[in-house]
């Protein structure tokens, strides 16, 4: 078996959401299920779970450890890669979810600039992202960039400068912002071995034309089909066919502006699973 840093991640990766019981705590046995609707019902084979979507800065490590552990258990042998998101404002807490990422079995682990006490340079936040990578050195890690959420202004290259040095496990990028310069200039400078992943459904088409190896979105939890195809479209040069698809998707506009986004994501998983869940307060 290739070893797990060798293994490019490219294609769609569905950003998973966390079911709750009404008792507020992860309800684990809509996971399997889960898969199987992913694998079968959106021909989706990564995941990338406990991320925004998943409202995992909202759940506590525990509950991100059970979800990580339910996550690997039920995607072997189904899903190509389990990512896992550990950011969190405390680095002690990152560290700690990224060791338990590597010994539940995970393909590798993201995390997100922490965005209260914001750190004010490139340098910081890769000393961050250093010492947490430095915790699990067998897996891929990739950094997440979603300044609409964390505020912060800094742009991803400045993040990329020099990474791979700091991290040799450094492995790529999730992009969920709409620079599409900034992206550009990632895509400019990426080693080959590395994965940009682009994070706005909407405009992934645009994301394609400036170099994306691949997506992670919340939307391809029920449009996969869709979106596969206009990969597809755009890997056989019919841009007008991938057009078509990307701007017939009705995607919901970035999800920050559709304050219940998660609550409507989670009714229709909910309805797909065939179980009911819920979010996580707020
Ligand atoms: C803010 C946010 O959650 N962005 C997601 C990924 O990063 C996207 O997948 C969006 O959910 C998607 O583009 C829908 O607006
Ligand atoms: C879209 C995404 O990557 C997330 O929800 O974390």
């Amino acid at each position: 078996m290739a070893s797990l840093i060798n293994r490019k991640l490219t294609g769609l990766v569905a950003a998973t959401f966390t079911p709750l019981t009404a008792q507020g705590e992860p309800n684990l046995p809509v996971i399997g299920p889960y898969v199987d609707y992913l694998v079968e019902k959106q021909g989706v084979l990564n995941v990338f779970v406990n991320g925004t979507t998943g409202e995992g800065v909202s759940l506590c490590t525990e509950e991100r450890k059970r979800l990580t552990e339910e996550w690997c258990r039920r995607g072997k042998g189904k899903l190509n890669q389990v990512i896992v998101h550990v950011g969190c404002y405390s680095l002690k807490d990152s560290q700690e979810l990224a060791r338990h990422a590597a010994e539940a079995g995970a393909d590798g682990i993201a995390v997100i600039a922490p965005s209260f006490f914001k750190s004010a340079t490139a340098d910081g936040i890769r000393r961050f992202l250093q010492e947490i990578a430095a915790e699990a050195p067998t897996l891929p890690f990739y950094y997440y960039h979603i300044p609409a959420v964390t505020g912060l202004s800094l742009r991803a290259r400045d993040v990329l400068e020099g990474i791979d040095a700091l991290i040799p496990t450094f492995r790529g990028l999730k992009f969920s912002g709409s620079d599409l310069m900034d992206f550009g200039q990632c895509v400019s400078y990426a080693k080959p071995h590395w994965s940009l992943l682009y994070g706005v459904d909407e405009q992934l088409l645009a994301a394609l034309s400036m170099g994306a190896d691949g997506a992670v979105g919340s939307t391809f939890n029920y449009l996969g089909p869709l979106v596969s195809g206009l990969l597809t479209a755009y890997g056989k040069g019919d841009v007008s066919q991938a057009r078509t698809l990307q701007v017939g998707a009705r995607m919901p506009g970035v999800q920050l502006y559709c304050p219940l986004y998660p609550e409507a994501l989670t009714a229709v998983l909910s309805f797909s699973c065939r179980c009911r869940s819920f979010c996580a307060p707020p």
